[in-house]
């Protein structure tokens, strides 16, 4: 993703290499804000509270936590509270538990004087190679966007996706929309439907503000809409991303992902899940035993935005109590394919 011209990493080191810098989400699009976290408490907040999220980027934002966590203590009950305290922030996506372990494993042997080092270096190559991981989806994405184009030729390639798996979603160019932002880039004529994604309008404002910077065309529309334009032939390829892909393919993603794939299924589109290794998770059986994060109900009935005057606020969209899974299942029957860094698998 382009801002300013430039292309950007959504997590960079602070220049004294001690903190990080991340951008804060919550004021996207409306507001280009970085901020460093300097702390584990600093990075449990931005995870938990949203200020940075997408399974791969609280996966590195939670391993330079524990870095930095080390580089305060690094004893053993320092290393231990810290691994608690992110690990817990957000309990779906697997990426965030794998980095954690990625990170323990590499310093538990360690003397204490060596750890925060070898913590940061093991997080820095996690940021790095999600990077080259995402960039190989976009390449045999656009293999397959390709193939999808040549078979709808005289228009545009309409692909549609959920939430934000986006580069504001990873260290960069995405999962989902590596192939899109490749595709875009090879000349190939491509429109994305996206969806607002509700209660927190990932998409509306998230994955809008990426496709807008790189000059990907693009339509918001609400959640509720895309079953229609299914069935009227408006879609040719739903993609998305994942938080969790189970051992028997079962796919954790946003809210409302579930009913895209049933809309998909029954309209004969094609629903692919683009992810790398570091979101399957071959211990986890099936989707049904995957925690789901159930977010505060005020993310629902309050709706953030610009006034008049151009100062953020919000109004209250409903009197009433509200519920707030913040994921679903889609299970395995309903997947086309699973878009990785190894090409399209029909199974996990
Ligand atoms: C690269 S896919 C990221 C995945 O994470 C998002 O969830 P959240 O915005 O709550 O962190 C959404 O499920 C995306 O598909």
């Amino acid at each position: 993703m382009k801002l300013d011209g430039a292309e950007i990493r959504s997590i960079v080191r602070t220049p004294d290499g001690r903190g990080v810098r991340i951008l804060d989400q919550r004021k996207l699009p409306w507001e280009v804000l970085w901020v460093e976290l300097r702390s584990a408490a600093d990075a449990a907040r931005a995870i938990r509270e949203m200020w940075t999220r997408g399974a791969p980027l609280i996966g590195v934002t939670g391993a330079y936590g524990l870095a930095m966590a080390l580089a305060e203590d690094p004893s053993d009950a320092s290393l231990a509270a810290a691994y608690a305290m992110l690990v817990e922030t957000r309990p779906t996506a697997v990426n965030l538990r794998w980095a954690l372990d990625e990170v323990r494993t590499a310093v538990a042997p360690l003397a204490p004087a060596a750890r925060a080092g070898a913590a940061f270096v093991r997080a820095e190559a996690i940021a790095d190679e999600d990077v080259a991981l995402n960039h190989a989806i976009g390449v045999h994405g656009l293999d397959l966007l390709r193939h999808l184009s040549a078979a709808n030729p005289g228009r545009p390639l309409n692909i549609l996706t959920h939430c934000n798996p986006g580069w504001l979603a990873t260290v960069a160019y995405g999962t989902a929309t590596a192939p899109i932002y490749l595709a875009h880039d090879a000349g190939i004529d491509l429109h994305v439907w996206v969806d607002e994604t509700r209660p927190r309008n990932q998409g509306a404002l998230l994955t809008a503000f990426e496709l807008a910077n790189h000059g990907v065309p693009h339509t918001v529309i609400a959640d509720n809409a895309g079953g229609l334009l299914m069935a009227r032939g408006q879609v040719d390829a739903v993609i998305v991303g994942t938080d969790r892909v189970t051992a028997n393919g079962d796919v954790c993603n946003k809210i409302g992902t579930y009913l895209k794939a049933l809309a998909a299924h029954d309209c004969g589109v094609p629903f692919y899940v683009a992810m790398s290794y570091t979101t399957i998770d071959r211990g986890t059986p099936s989707g049904d035993v995957v925690p789901i994060e159930d977010r505060d109900g005020d993310e629902l009935a309050l709706l953030a935005g610009p006034a008049g005057d151009g100062a953020i606020g919000t109004v209250r969209v409903t009197a009433s109590p509200a519920y707030n899974p913040a994921f679903d299942v889609t299970p395995a029957r309903l997947v086309t394919g699973y878009l990785t860094e190894q090409g399209l698998l029909t199974e996990i």
